[in-house]
């Protein structure tokens, strides 16, 4: 039977709440090794940007990435947010090793090709190190993955940190069974999204489907939600969406992913 590795992807609505996200590393820390977190930042990367006068462009909830905007993202997800994570995951006794794509070629990623959307810097994985991954984990360490990538040849790329979170789990699936765990502020994937309460326990491609034209997934669910069926697809064993509360207490609602009814 393959061992078990758990890849959790926080996102930045977290990250940017000091009580959430130390409520949020708390219980991360107290996982059994061995796991991986990915981790967003893209509300403090646009704060930042804001604050320089680089107005952030969104599309389709890809962040337009020029070569100023790389600039920005590169010391908020590499530098700030990865290291307040790592250290603060440090102080709570989990041996966290924070990564970029770059570091340890862990991720490799290309530009992605201008179509009727220019996207900049912005990076598609083409291969991710799952040995070099495999065996940070067999260390002892637990790999902390910022939302960039780089191409082999010295550009960083900007990638969606939900998309890096299933790339890795599904690279981690060759040698283990893996389990990827989208965590953020709500209680799951909602029916009614201003309902906390209305947690859609399961969905299949079928379901998902019809919430998405009767308009009850939209905006940043689409890409989280593509992401976890493409990984299911891909041989990782299990995915969910939810609170924080559920991945301490599974008794907790949350949202499990299904390819099947
Ligand atoms: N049906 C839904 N249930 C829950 N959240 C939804 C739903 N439809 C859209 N969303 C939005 O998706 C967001 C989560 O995606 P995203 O902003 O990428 O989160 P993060 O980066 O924090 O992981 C939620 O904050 C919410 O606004
Ligand atoms: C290309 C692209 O859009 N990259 C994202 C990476 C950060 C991210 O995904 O952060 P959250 O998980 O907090 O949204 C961005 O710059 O916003």
């Amino acid at each position: 039977m393959k061992k078990e590795v758990i890849v959790v992807k926080i996102g930045g609505n977290v990250l940017e709440d000091p009580e959430k996200s130390q409520a949020f590393l708390e219980t991360f820390a107290q996982l059994p090794n061995p796991k991986v977190l990915v981790h967003g930042g893209g509300k403090t990367a646009s704060a930042l940007s804001e604050r320089m006068g680089i107005p952030p462009k969104m599309v389709n909830g890809r962040r337009i990435t020029d070569a100023d905007t790389l600039e920005v993202v590169t010391m908020v997800y590499a530098g700030l947010a990865n290291k307040k994570v790592v250290a603060q995951l440090q102080a709570l006794g989990c041996n966290a090793l924070g990564l970029s794509g770059a570091d340890g070629n862990s991720i490799q990623a290309v530009k992605r090709p201008k179509g009727q959307i220019d996207y900049g810097f912005a990076g598609d994985i083409k291969e991710v190190n799952c040995c070099g991954i495999g065996s940070l984990i067999a260390g002892g360490f637990v790999p902390v993955f910022c939302a960039l990538t780089h191409d082999g040849k010295g550009q960083l790329l900007n990638t969606n940190a939900d998309t890096i979170a299933s790339e890795v789990a599904i690279s981690l699936g060759e040698g283990y069974s893996v389990k990827l765990y989208y965590c953020f502020e709500k209680n799951g994937v909602l029916n009614d999204i201003e309902d906390d309460d209305s947690v859609i326990r399961d969905i299949n491609p079928k379901k998902y489907e019809k919430l998405v034209m009767q308009g009850k997934i939209a905006a940043g669910m689409i890409p989280k939600m593509d992401n976890s069926f493409h990984a299911l697809a891909h041989g990782v064993s299990e995915v969910a969406i939810g609170h924080v509360r559920s991945l301490q207490n599974p008794a907790q609602p949350y949202t499990k992913l299904s390819l099947h009814s």
